[in-house]
């Protein structure tokens, strides 16, 4: 089996609300997914139920194992971080170093030792006393000291400011993901993480409304700047999404891009970003 992640039919209720409508998809190894979606999307559901923490309809193989009944094996693979930006204030780093072993099978204490050793962190410092960077260099030291297949991180920078954030993806990067290792990411802030990921999926109101590599959108979405007396003409195509932008008015078309409307403007790449709203809003949601 090539894949990591195998999910079948997955869907996740709570009481009335299906938070998670049925999806199947696949992740490959190697690769860094960004998961997409506005408040109550169903990310933290999705992310959850793979992890086996709540109940779910469907099937869930990620490497080999089924998180409802082989949880604990699957663990030894896999890492959840719900939100790296909140460690309990009060617990020493070497307190914290010590936690982790009994928390994760293949977390390498020499190893964030040694990731710590190029840091100012001192071991008898609380977490109370470390900057907002130097926190970032300590999840990052455990992290790349657990040597999962998967990662799973809900709103990983939530709460640190950008210089903090953009630490914690380039140190992601470089000291933990490689060819055989997978990480998903939940996350708001799209434009930055937009240059590491490989992949992206985006979730609407539970539903999986994309999962593609990220080069391929390229091909799939083109963009249309025109100017507003060809409004009209532009509308009247099936367009994702109208916007604004300096320059002009904007809008977003799925392949094939309607040949007649080339002569009102000018095509352009779209980004990750304006995708999102146009998905998220739904199709053809106009918003000029
Ligand atoms: N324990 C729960 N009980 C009832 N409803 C819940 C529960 N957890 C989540 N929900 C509902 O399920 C839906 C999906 O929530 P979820 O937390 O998965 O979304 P999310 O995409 O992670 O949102 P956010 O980006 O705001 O964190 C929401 O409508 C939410 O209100």
């Amino acid at each position: 089996m090539s894949e990591l992640v195998a999910i079948h039919d997955l869907s996740v209720s709570y009481g009335a609300k299906q938070a998670v409508k049925p999806m199947s998809f696949q992740l490959e190894r190697g690769r860094i997914i960004g998961l997409l979606g506005s408040n109550g999307a169903g990310k933290t559901s999705l992310m959850q139920a793979m992890m086996g923490l709540i109940p779910f309809k469907g099937t869930i193989n990620i490497l080999g194992f089924d998180p409802r009944t082989q949880r604990e094996a699957m663990l030894e693979h896999v890492c959840y971080i719900p939100d790296v930006a909140i460690l309990p204030p009060w617990i020493e780093v070497q307190q914290l170093l010590q936690l982790m072993c009994g928390l994760h099978p293949k977390f390498n204490r020499e190893l964030a030792l040694q990731k710590l050793a190029r840091t100012t962190i001192k071991l008898e410092s609380k977490v109370k006393q470390l900057s907002r960077g130097m926190i970032v260099q300590l999840h990052l030291a455990i992290i790349s000291a657990i040597d999962a297949k998967l990662m799973i991180l809900d709103e990983p920078t939530l709460g640190l400011d950008i210089p903090a954030r953009k630490a914690f993806y380039d140190m992601l990067v470089s000291d933990w993901c490689n060819e055989e290792r997978t990480v998903l990411i939940a996350t708001h802030q799209i434009d930055e993480i937009e240059n590491l990921l490989s992949d992206v999926m985006m979730i609407k109101d539970g539903e999986l409304v994309l999962h593609d590599q990220l080069d391929a959108l390229e091909d799939r979405y083109i963009g249309l700047r025109y100017s507003s007396e060809h409004s009209a003409a532009v509308a009247a195509a099936a367009q994702l999404h109208c916007f604004r932008q300096m320059g002009g008015e904007c809008a977003i078309f799925a392949a094939p891009f309607p040949p007649e409307l080339e002569q009102f403007g000018q095509t352009f790449r779209v980004e990750l970003a304006d995708l999102f709203v146009a998905l998220s809003q739904g199709e053809r949601h106009a918003t000029v």
